[in-house]
């Protein structure tokens, strides 16, 4: 390696460091250090946007997946049912205008203004917001609208990629989505985004750079490496076509100041703490390694560790104790070998691509054509035009080259003073021929060039470092500003949509409410007031109809059956039985239509009631109250009181026990005799007969004795009452008498007379006296028995068909009041429901607003952050 020929101080020296008065060494060390230190500021400063993002980004997970579905936005320029043609309808519209639709509700729409700015710093900005609804396209005035004809409307890191195939299906296919499966879908971008942030931010705070030399076959590459590497030959330079694989030299200090070659393993990704990843060969194999002729372009890269010659004064490019550079030379440029450099220049690592070019042969086809792809990538290449020393003509030759770059690379041609440099590289690499006249020109040339070099790698190093993450930060805020913006509208449309649900119900809701209790109470009332109504009739009419028929009275329309005489007086009381039971089962049917009626009016009162309480989106029940329905089929059912009649009654006529006939029912002998009561009074109710006998005397009728019976038969003239009192005034005088030995010699033969008047008179009198014993035995009955077959607790006839009547009218109320109170219920539980809902929405989407507005305000936070200048 050469010492720098020229002393500091000399006149050449001033004329070529271009910097100052100071060594150009030096110059170059201080500007390396100001420009890493001010590097250092904008790493500490990105690296803590990073970190912003990197909780904003995880909020935005925690959040989407917890508290709120994030909603997809997507844009089009159509207005919804539009007919119009696309062209038309964008022409008639304002540019910045869109219809904004969610892919999980492609049918609801809302027109939006895009607004997308871009500042000097390069920070994309875009959000949206509702758009005004008077805007006419006209409106729009011509700036505002250039200014926007061309927003991006679609995500850039977070869009949803859903490899549906062609893209034309894929934005229906997403609008089939369900919001949860959409909200998924964010999540693994937001993921994706998380761990991207974790590799830019380990990027970013790496102290590694990479050069990466390329060019034309034989350009000098090596040498130019060698050069770099001041003077050390180490890659191995030849006339012919030599390099074959790339090599990366890198500073022995990384690998314990070891010098050895580290063979790549293509398999795994490199890692020189983890021998399982490489290959290790000694320095010594390099030249083989490096131009083995077998090797193709996909061979495995080799790193070589150097240790380098120590010089204080200028210190080779690998190590200059800010950052560690290493240099990678690649393959002579050719179609088999184009495609695999491009793909290594591509590589985030890659800080730097270094293109050097032969000054003689200019940019061939494979130049031009690496040029243009590693453009795309790498906007700004440094080309170094080596083997300057063998042109004649240098000023054409410099003007021709930089002609070619200028429309190769127009990046580079602007920054060409400092990133295009004509070099003589082998000069530099082999050392100076001393007498040659040029040598302090090359040297000053080449010392420019690694000063512009160093300055590219470390003064740029923030675009190369820095810049990726500051370019992915800028676009995921971007896309995250506009997520959060779609997002403002759409929880502001839920909100107020929640809240106008909320005052449309909740009234309504209170009303029911405070109207519960009263409808209840109507209910219960009407049924109470009904039922008792229905029990208290019933049980009066019947009672009345049992006394008519303890008269033995038909009820009005039945006819007394004909009587047939002594010898048909049997069945004649059978008859007259059945005729006074089926007047008892007239009078039940006329409480039973009775009770029809009534009940007919409460189900009305009822259904009032309802119409005054339930809501009117409630449905009515459809069913129709139809009284006929009540009091049906009992009988069928339950196999008891099968009256023979139709449908008179219950069928009391048809009970065996009631219906068969005693002799008590054509001589109640014991009616006659006795003058009591078969069975006792209601209490509190004495019996006509019974009002009759004197108190003092009831426990001596018993006593009488048959005597009365005749007296008491010549007495049955008047009414009964009269007979009876002529009974016992009979009788009484009749034992007064019996002491009187004249009275007892007629008593006989009198007796004899009375008797036989009695009986003729008794069955004179028996079509009347049947009914009314038969009647009598019947009320007696009854007044202990319900009348059915199976009546075991002695309730009376008319109090069991009153409560039979009462519990048909109650189970009729409770059915329209259940029907009515289920609605009401299910309306209330409904509205509850959707007050409880709509209240809940509000809530989720009011807190939704607030959070995305505090991201849009973090997000600007942040890009005041990441806006730095690289
Ligand atoms: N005169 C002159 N010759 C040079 C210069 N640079 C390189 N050479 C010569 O050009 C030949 C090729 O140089 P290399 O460095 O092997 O070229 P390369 O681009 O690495 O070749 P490959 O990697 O095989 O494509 C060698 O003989 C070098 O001595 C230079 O600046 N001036």
């Amino acid at each position: 390696m050469q010492p720098n020929p020229t002393p500091p101080g000399s006149p050449r020296y001033e004329k070529e460091t271009h910097i100052g008065l100071q060594p150009a060494s030096i110059q170059a060390r201080i500007a390396g250090t100001a420009a890493v230190r001010d590097y250092e500021d904008k790493q500490t400063t990105l690296s803590s946007a990073i970190d912003a993002t990197k909780y904003l980004v995880a909020d935005l997970k925690n959040f989407n997946h917890g508290e709120w579905k994030i909603r997809y936005p997507h844009f089009s320029q159509n207005a919804p049912n539009t007919i119009a043609s696309d062209d038309e309808a964008k022409s008639r519209r304002p540019p910045n205008r869109r219809t904004l639709t969610f892919a999980d509700e492609p049918l609801s729409y809302t027109e939006v203004v895009l607004q997308e700015t871009a500042s000097t710093s390069n920070q994309v900005k875009r959000s949206v917001t509702l758009a005004p609804m008077t805007a006419e396209p006209n409106s729009m005035s011509e700036d505002v609208a250039g200014e926007t004809a061309s927003v991006k409307e679609d995500f850039s890191i977070l869009h949803l990629d859903l490899n549906l195939g062609a893209t034309r299906h894929a934005k229906a296919l997403i609008s089939q989505l369900e919001r949860s499966s959409i909200s998924a879908l964010i999540d693994t971008r937001l993921t994706a985004s998380l761990s991207h942030l974790s590799l830019l931010h380990a990027r970013i705070h790496d102290a590694h750079s990479r050069v990466l030399v390329t060019g034309d076959l034989n350009a000098g590459k090596s040498t130019f490496v060698n050069a770099l590497l001041r003077g050390s030959e180490v890659m191995p330079t030849d006339q012919q076509p030599l390099t074959t694989r790339f090599v990366e030299v890198v500073s022995a200090v990384e690998n314990d100041d070891k010098e050895e070659i580290h063979i790549l393993n293509l398999d795994s990704k490199y890692d020189a703490l983890d021998p399982s990843t490489f290959t290790v060969a000694p320095i010594e194999e390099l030249e083989k390694l490096a131009t083995d002729m077998d090797n193709d372009p996909s061979a495995p890269p080799l790193r070589v560790f150097l240790r380098e010659t120590k010089n204080v004064t200028n210190p080779s490019i690998l190590h200059n104790g800010v950052v560690d550079i290493s240099l990678i030379d690649a393959p002579g440029l050719n179609r088999d070998s184009i495609k695999t450099t491009a793909n290594f220049a591509r590589q985030e690592e890659i800080d730097v691509v270094v293109f050097v070019v032969s000054a003689a042969n200019h940019f061939t086809l494979s130049a031009k054509e690496f040029i243009i792809q590693a453009g795309h990538e790498k906007a700004h290449l440094f080309i170094v035009v080596n083997r300057f020393d063998q042109i004649r003509d240098k000023e054409r030759c410099r003007r021709a080259v930089m002609e070619q770059i200028k429309e190769l690379s127009p990046e580079t041609y602007e920054d060409a003073k400092d990133l295009v440099h004509f070099v003589d590289s082998a000069k530099v690499a082999f050392g100076f021929d001393d007498s040659s006249d040029d040598a302090e020109d090359v040297d000053a040339a080449f010392s420019h060039l690694e000063q512009s070099l160093r300055s590219f790698v470390l003064v740029n190093r923030a675009k190369s470092k820095l810049g990726p993450a500051q370019n992915y930060i800028t676009h995921l805020l971007a896309d995250v500003e506009l997520l959060a913006s779609a997002n403002t509208i759409v929880a502001t449309q839920e909100r107020d949509g929640a809240l106008a649900e909320v005052d449309r119900v909740k009234p309504e809701l209170d009303r029911m409410k405070r109207g519960k209790d009263t409808f209840e109470d109507g209910l219960v009332g009407e049924e109470e007031v009904v039922t008792s109504k229905a029990i208290v009739a019933s049980q009066s009419s019947l009672r009345h109809a049992l006394d008519s028929v303890g008269r033995g009275e038909l009820a009005k329309g039945l006819d007394m059956p004909v009587y047939p005489g002594l010898l048909g007086a049997w069945d004649y009381a059978g008859e007259v039985r059945r005729a006074l039971l089926a007047s008892l089962d007239i009078a039940v049917r006329q409480c039973e239509d009775d009770a029809r009626v009534a009940t007919t009016e409460a189900v009305k009162v009822i259904t009032t009631l309802g119409e005054k309480h339930l809501p009117v989106d409630v449905e009515r029940s459809k069913r129709v109250f139809n009284s006929a329905a009540m009091f049906f089929n009992h009988a069928a059912k339950k196999g008891r009181r099968t009256s023979g009649l139709q449908y008179v009654g219950l069928g009391l006529a048809g009970n065996s026990a009631l219906s068969h006939v005693a002799v008590s029912d054509i001589f109640d002998l014991q009616h006659l005799l006795f003058l009591t009561d078969s069975v006792p009074s209601e209490a509190g109710k004495q019996s006509a007969f019974r009002d009759l006998i004197p108190a003092s005397m009831a426990g001596e009728v018993g006593g009488l004795g048959a005597a009365s019976l005749a007296v008491g038969a010549f007495s049955m003239a008047g009414s009964q009452t009269m007979a009876l009192r002529t009974i016992f005034e009979s009788a009484m005088h009749l034992s007064d008498l019996a002491s009187n030995p004249v009275v007892r010699k007629w008593a006989g033969p009198a007796l004899g007379v009375m008797a036989i008047g009695a009986i003729a008179y008794v069955i004179y009198e028996l079509p009347r006296t049947i009914p009314r014993n038969v009647g009598r035995h019947l009320r007696s009955e009854l007044l202990t028995s319900s009348g059915a077959i199976d009546d075991a607790d002695e309730t009376p006839f008319f109090e069991a068909e009153a409560q039979r009547i009462g519990r048909e009218v109650r189970k009729v109320m409770r059915l329209a009041a259940w029907d009515l109170r289920e609605r009401f219920r299910t309306a209330l539980e409904a509205r509850g429901e959707i007050v409880r809902q709509s209240e809940e929405t509000a809530r989720e989407a009011t807190h939704a607003l607030e959070w995305f507005t505090e991201v849009e305000q973090r997000v600007e936070v942040i890009r005041s952050q990441v806006g730095l200048k690289l």
